[in-house]
């Protein structure tokens, strides 16, 4: 099994780039979509982030308000590592989880898109490590019209993570997204490519067919070793 780390700055183009592998079969686990999950109502992440930051971030309905969470951790990197610090073991559980389901299905390649791969630690559970890298400028104005925030909550959401450039120089595969979203189309082919290449053995065995075969094998290995000290036993 392969598992691609998908990263990139906010606003980079990941989603974007997550919705061209689905679109070519390969399967994305979105980490953004599980950290939603794990902050509903009711679930553990839940219940320690309410108890941690008190009921003022609640809607009336109970569930989470996001905005308000946001813009209390986009200001204050104490209260941002607290959030990271209480999630962080259920957005891995959640990832893996979904990586599970994903390998008893038969999926070799898995797209794992993680905004904060790096801050959080996970590249190394993936190989290679495809960072989406945009100009600061384009990065701003794509954040600013999709999510219509202010300059200043744009600003402070793109500072509360590593440098883009920085992220850039610990990629496999860069994907240059200042252009078109034709050209930002070709770029992907390349990656593609690169992306669906044969497994390497080692990927092979951590496949379901990988472990499947090292089972068989042994079941064949046990039978047949019998076989011969049955038949020396006689
Ligand atoms: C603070 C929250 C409630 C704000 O929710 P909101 O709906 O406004 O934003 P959303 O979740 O869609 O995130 C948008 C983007 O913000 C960035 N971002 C999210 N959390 C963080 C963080 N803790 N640090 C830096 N950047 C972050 C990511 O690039 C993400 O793609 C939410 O972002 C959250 O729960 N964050 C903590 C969980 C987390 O670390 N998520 C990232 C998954 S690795
Ligand atoms: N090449 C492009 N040309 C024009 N618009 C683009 C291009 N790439 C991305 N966008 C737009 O920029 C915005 C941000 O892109 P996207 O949502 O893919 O970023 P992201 O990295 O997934 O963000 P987040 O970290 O918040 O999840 C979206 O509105 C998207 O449609």
């Amino acid at each position: 099994m392969r598992l691609v780390g998908l990263t990139g700055g906010i606003a980079s183009g990941k989603s974007t780039v997550s919705n061209l592998f689905k679109a070519h079969g390969i399967p994305v686990v979105d980490a953004d979509i599980v950290a939603r999950d794990v902050l509903k109502k009711g679930t553990g992440g839940w219940k320690k982030v309410v108890a941690a930051f008190g009921e003022e971030i609640l809607q009336p309905d109970g569930e989470i308000d996001r905005p308000r969470l946001g813009q209390i951790v986009f200001t204050d990197p104490g209260k941002r590592q607290l959030l990271n610090r209480l999630m962080a073991p259920y957005i891995s559980s959640g990832i893996l989880w979904q990586i599970f389901k994903l390998w008893m299905k038969g999926f070799k390649v898995i797209v794992l898109d993680i905004p904060l791969l790096f801050e959080a630690k996970m590249d190394k559970w993936t190989k290679p490590i495809i960072v989406v890298w945009v100009d600061p400028e384009t990065q701003l104005r794509h954040l600013m019209a999709r999510d219509r925030s202010s300059e200043e909550e744009a600003r402070n959401r793109i500072n509360a993570q590593m440098s883009l450039d920085l992220k850039r120089s610990k990629a496999d595969i860069v994907i240059t997204n200042t252009g078109s979203l034709d050209e930002l189309n070709e770029e992907f082919r390349r990656v593609l490519f690169e992306v669906t290449r044969p497994l390497t053995w080692t990927e092979f065995w951590l496949s379901r067919q990988g472990a499947l075969s090292v089972l068989v094998s042994i079941i064949v290995g046990v039978v047949f070793c019998r076989k011969i000290f049955g038949s020396h036993d006689l």
